[in-house]
């Protein structure tokens, strides 16, 4: 993974553009995600955990939204079972260029991993197989609010039996103080990770738009009208959180 540190925002930008996954992004963004989302790096290692524990033989794991398969290594790292491939998708052409390459170096570096394809395209067209572990780890907060409920009811009718989707989301709350206090430990937590006050300002501008949070209820909610059986939360680090969601 490269080494180039976020300064993004650092500089103070007369008008900040809505945040896009462009070149500029990917060059930074695995410092970038692991500096903004607490208990990024241990999601993603616990999401192949938990994979292994769903994985069905002979069928597809899905990594949508997969940015730089950071999810997708963690994937091929943990499961073992017989007759899997994974899928990973991005509609950002940067991304999947850069992912690739990733995806490339782990072959050289492991053996007896499962077989993967990099699909550059929109999780919202696509036709899924049958599918054991669909991992949405932090993707769906950047689909519009109006096509969440069409696609969570499209992934759970790709899952087979004994599989599960893994969604992991930042949070809004509810109640109004609870939710001050998180944001405001989450901007703490930026801080000690070296952001100015002027870079979590510019970024929190530039996302704004482009990224809304749902509540846990909100989530919980969603996934039983898609026709899930059963969400169990099992990390929470301040406002982010995954979720095993049944099928
Ligand atoms: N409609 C769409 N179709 C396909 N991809 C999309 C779409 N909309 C957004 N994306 C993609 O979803 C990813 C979201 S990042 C995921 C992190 C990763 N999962 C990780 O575990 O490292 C989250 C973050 O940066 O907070 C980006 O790569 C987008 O291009
Ligand atoms: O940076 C933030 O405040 C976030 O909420 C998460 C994030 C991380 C990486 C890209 C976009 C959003």
């Amino acid at each position: 993974m490269t080494k180039e540190p976020d300064r993004l925002f650092a500089q103070p930008l007369s008008q900040v553009p809505d945040f896009a996954f462009n070149e500029d992004v990917v060059r930074v963004f695995p410092d970038m995600i692991k500096r903004s989302v607490p208990g990024y790096p241990t999601i993603v290692e616990n999401l192949g955990v938990l994979a292994a524990q769903f994985a069905q033989p002979n069928t597809t794991l899905y990594d949508l939204g997969s940015s730089l398969g950071a999810v997708t290594q963690a994937l091929r790292r943990h499961v073992r079972t017989e007759g899997c491939q994974v899928i990973a998708i991005d509609n950002s052409q940067a991304m999947v260029e850069r992912c690739r390459e990733y995806l490339n170096a782990q072959n050289s570096m492991f053996q007896e991993l499962l077989p993967v394809t990099v699909i550059k395209g929109d999780i919202l067209a696509l036709d899924f197989k049958p599918a054991s572990v669909i991992a949405l780890n932090f993707t769906l907060q950047f689909i519009p609010p109006a096509q969440r409920l069409e696609l969570l009811t499209c992934i759970h009718q790709a899952l087979v039996p004994g599989g599960a989707l893994i969604l992991s989301e930042k949070l809004r709350f509810e109640d109004d103080q609870q939710h001050d206090l998180l944001t405001d430990l989450h901007i703490a937590f930026k801080r000690a990770n070296g952001y100015s006050d002027l870079e979590i300002a510019q970024k929190r501008s530039a996302i704004e738009n482009v990224m809304k949070p749902d509540s846990l209820e909100e989530n919980r909610d969603r996934l039983l009208a898609a026709g899930f059986s059963k969400v169990v939360p099992w990390f929470q680090c301040l406002n982010f959180a995954s979720m095993i969601a049944l099928p």
